[in-house]
């Protein structure tokens, strides 16, 4: 039996998610797909043979539909995964799960009052080989206790709508998710430093910008966010430990030598980097629904703990101030 999914959200990632779930991942069908934007739903909807429904609300009652990918905008997340749990659905939200830690608790408490985890978070790189062969050389020991953690995330560029706090809530919040799995601990503190702007923005955008994170073992965590870098997608990391450091692959590729050059060429997009990591994690998550196992992806905890600091490096935005997070205890459902 497929699990029948409802796709709430059907731009730019909930296409891809609508294609990937109807061509790539078994078990699984599109049943029906929903957005404020009718037309574009009815187009996506015809495209994978699935029903266009005319809200969330009525896609997350509908007794069809077993289980729910939210890919709408952030600051819609809470309310439409906490829609998921009062129906009892599993919910499976891409980041960031909200854009406010106090909307994450209450997603917290009524998963608690269900009494199982029902939320996954669309944290993909988890599910990246890059990043599991990394987490696999740290967790060996291979290079001793991690120290310092440098990380570049610049996308070649960015639709006008992305603002400046979305470099934190949007862009950042992967590294930040990615490093507290890394490294298995919670960051303590977040500050934004501000570079020159690059002209090649819109007006409205501060552009990069750098994050300075710090963990509870006293490891730091260094960010940069460059949204409009020009040349592609470009995703590093490499953390320093006692006895050595230990650097994320580069996607491979064949490099070309002419005319007295060597080179490799850099992805243009998101999408092309962590194609393989969405079909992974989407069908690691239809597998434990159908197999009726508890889901093990990142959880509504870590979607709050993500949350709490992007929520921290926004408040230092303006000032450049240092600011203290406090995650609180983590509740027994997410131990
Ligand atoms: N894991 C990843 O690497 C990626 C994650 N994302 C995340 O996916 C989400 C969507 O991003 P994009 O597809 O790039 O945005 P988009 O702007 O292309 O699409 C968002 C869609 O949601 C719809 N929408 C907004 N409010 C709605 C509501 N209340 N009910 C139903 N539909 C609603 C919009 O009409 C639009 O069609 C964001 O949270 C973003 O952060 C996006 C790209 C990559
Ligand atoms: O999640 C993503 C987008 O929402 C975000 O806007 C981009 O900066 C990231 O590179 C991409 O992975």
């Amino acid at each position: 039996m497929s699990i029948r999914i409802g796709v709430i959200g059907t731009g730019w990632i909930g296409e891809q998610h609508v294609h990937r779930l109807t061509s790539t991942v078994s078990g699984a069908e599109v049943a029906a797909v929903s957005d404020i934007d009718l037309d574009r739903a009815a187009e996506v909807a015809e495209a994978a043979g699935a029903r266009r429904v005319d809200s969330a609300e009525k896609l997350i009652a509908d007794s069809e539909v077993d289980a729910v990918v939210i890919a709408s905008w952030g600051p819609v997340h809470a309310e439409q995964v906490l829609a998921c749990v009062e129906a009892g659905k599993p919910v499976f939200c891409e980041k960031p799960l909200t854009t406010d830690a106090a909307d994450a608790r209450r997603i917290m408490d009524a998963e608690q009052a269900f009494g199982r985890r029902l939320v996954q978070v669309g944290f993909m790189r988890r599910y990246d080989a890059g990043y599991r062969r990394l987490k696999e050389v740290l967790d060996s020991g291979a290079v001793g206790k991690p120290l310092m953690a440098h990380c570049v995330h610049r996308n070649k560029s960015i639709r006008e709508h992305y603002t400046t706090e979305m470099a934190a809530r949007d862009t950042a919040v992967h590294e930040v998710d990615a490093l507290r799995w890394l490294l298995g601990e919670e960051f303590v503190s977040a500050q934004t430093v501000l570079p020159r702007k690059t002209t090649k923005r819109f007006p409205h955008l501060q552009d990069p910008q750098i994050f300075l994170f710090e963990t509870a073992s006293g490891a730091r965590v260094d960010v940069e966010v460059f949204v409009n870098c020009q040349y592609g997608y470009d995703i590093q990391c490499e953390i320093v430990g006692e006895e050595g450091a230990v650097r994320l692959p580069d996607p491979a590729a064949p490099a070309v030598r002419r005319a007295g050059r060597s080179s490799v060429p850099v992805l243009p997009e998101f999408g092309d980097r962590f194609e393989a990591a969405f079909d992974v994690e989407l069908q690691e998550w239809v597998d434990r629904i159908r197999n009726g196992e508890a889901l093990t992806g990142p959880s509504a905890w870590d979607g709050y703990a993500a949350t709490m600091v992007t929520d921290a490096a926004v408040q230092s935005l303006h000032s450049g101030a240092i600011i203290p997070i406090d995650m609180g205890d983590r509740p027994e459902l997410y131990a």
